[in-house]
């Protein structure tokens, strides 16, 4: 049996994707900027010429939308390369599914690889990028290792993800908090519909164009004081943005508050660092190598029981070994 497994890492946003111009295109109105973690990824393999169609996470059998998200994907990717037949998904997450811990996002690049692989078919990290998108729209990130950037872009075709440093220089470390890895209520994709209704969706739309900007400038200059700042502006803007909205939610819980005063408390007694937060409870705090121990240590402290889990950069899409 041919092994098509891919591996792809997670990526968490600095500046986020957090709207839609089209959904079944899933073409979003901003662009967005990622860090590719090297701590979280997800394997999978798809396997062709099955006698039925199924997707297996983490060695159970999937049913329910869960599943019909994943094999509606595959089946829209065989349409579009005219091919067919019943096949198995199976995956494996290495990283918690559906607590804004961006399981999507490596979930989706390793389908579409696995894809593109089971089926032969000479696509470029651009092409495979825009399938990736199909499926997740932070999946186009996580085709590539480093810090990428997804241009919005105007269609299919010019809607994708790049490299802008696969190797960075800049000493950066993010430490994801995991408060709780139950699964959301609301997915992304629920919560980025819902956000249209908040009167400062326009305005988050329209502060992103100079966010993209800096953030490329911070990158470039090495300037890890300017990334944390806006990566810490950015995600607030955003969960200000559902606050507001017709029937307002948050994705925060008690003890995500608690790590927001606790990394501004840090960072007032001279350790640096700076938050981030997706559409989950858990907080992801960037550092220096140098502070991450001590502040690893006060996380600790405040809340006894959660998980931490440090990571650097993340490596761009792979293949695992040919046969098994
Ligand atoms: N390994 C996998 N293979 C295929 N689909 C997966 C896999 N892991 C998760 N998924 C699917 O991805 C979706 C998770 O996306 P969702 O937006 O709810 O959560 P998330 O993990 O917080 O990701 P994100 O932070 O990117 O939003 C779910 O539909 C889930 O079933
Ligand atoms: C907050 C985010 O993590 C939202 C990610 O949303 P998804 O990529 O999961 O959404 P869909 O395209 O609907 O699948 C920000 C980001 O990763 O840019």
């Amino acid at each position: 049996m041919m092994n098509n497994t891919a591996r792809a890492h997670t990526n968490i946003a600095l500046i986020k994707y957090w709207g839609k111009k089209d959904a079944d295109l899933r073409l979003p109105l901003m662009s967005s900027i990622s860090m590719t973690l090297d701590a979280f990824y997800t394997d999978t393999n798809l396997v062709l010429d099955t006698e039925d169609k199924r997707f297996y996470l983490n060695g159970e059998l999937v049913t329910g939308k869960a599943s019909e998200r994943v094999i509606s994907y595959v089946e829209r990717l065989q349409k579009l390369f005219h091919v067919s037949g019943n096949f198995h998904v199976i995956s494996q997450n290495h990283v918690p599914t559906s607590a804004g811990l961006a399981s999507s996002s490596s979930a989706f690049a390793a389908l579409a690889a696995s894809f593109v692989k089971a089926y032969q078919l000479d696509i470029s990290k651009k092409g495979l990028s825009i399938l990736a998108r199909l499926g997740s729209g932070s999946a186009t990130r996580s085709i590539f290792g480093g810090f990428a950037i997804w241009h919005q872009g105007q269609n299919s075709a010019t809607s994708f993800g790049e490299a802008i440093d696969e190797t960075p220089e800049m000493d950066l470390r993010m430490i994801a908090v995991e408060l709780n890895t139950k699964q959301k209520k609301i997915s992304s994709t629920q919560g980025m519909e819902m956000a249209k209704t908040s009167p400062f969706f326009i305005p988050w739309i329209h502060e992103n164009e100079a966010q993209i900007i800096d953030m490329k400038a911070a990158i470039e200059n090495n300037d890890f004081t300017s990334l944390g700042e806006l990566a810490e502006q950015n995600a607030s803007q955003m969960h200000a943005v559902n606050l507001a909205c017709e029937t307002p939610f948050t994705y925060f819980e008690p003890e995500t508050v608690a790590l927001i005063h606790l990394v501004q408390d840090l960072r007032k007694q001279g350790l640096e660092c700076y938050y981030t937060i997706d559409a989950g409870p858990n907080v992801k705090i960037l550092t220096e190598l140098r502070n991450s121990k001590e502040i690893q240590k006060a996380v600790k402290q405040l809340l006894p029981t959660v998980k931490i889990v440090e990571s650097g950069f993340g490596p761009g899409i792979q293949y695992l070994n040919e046969q098994i």
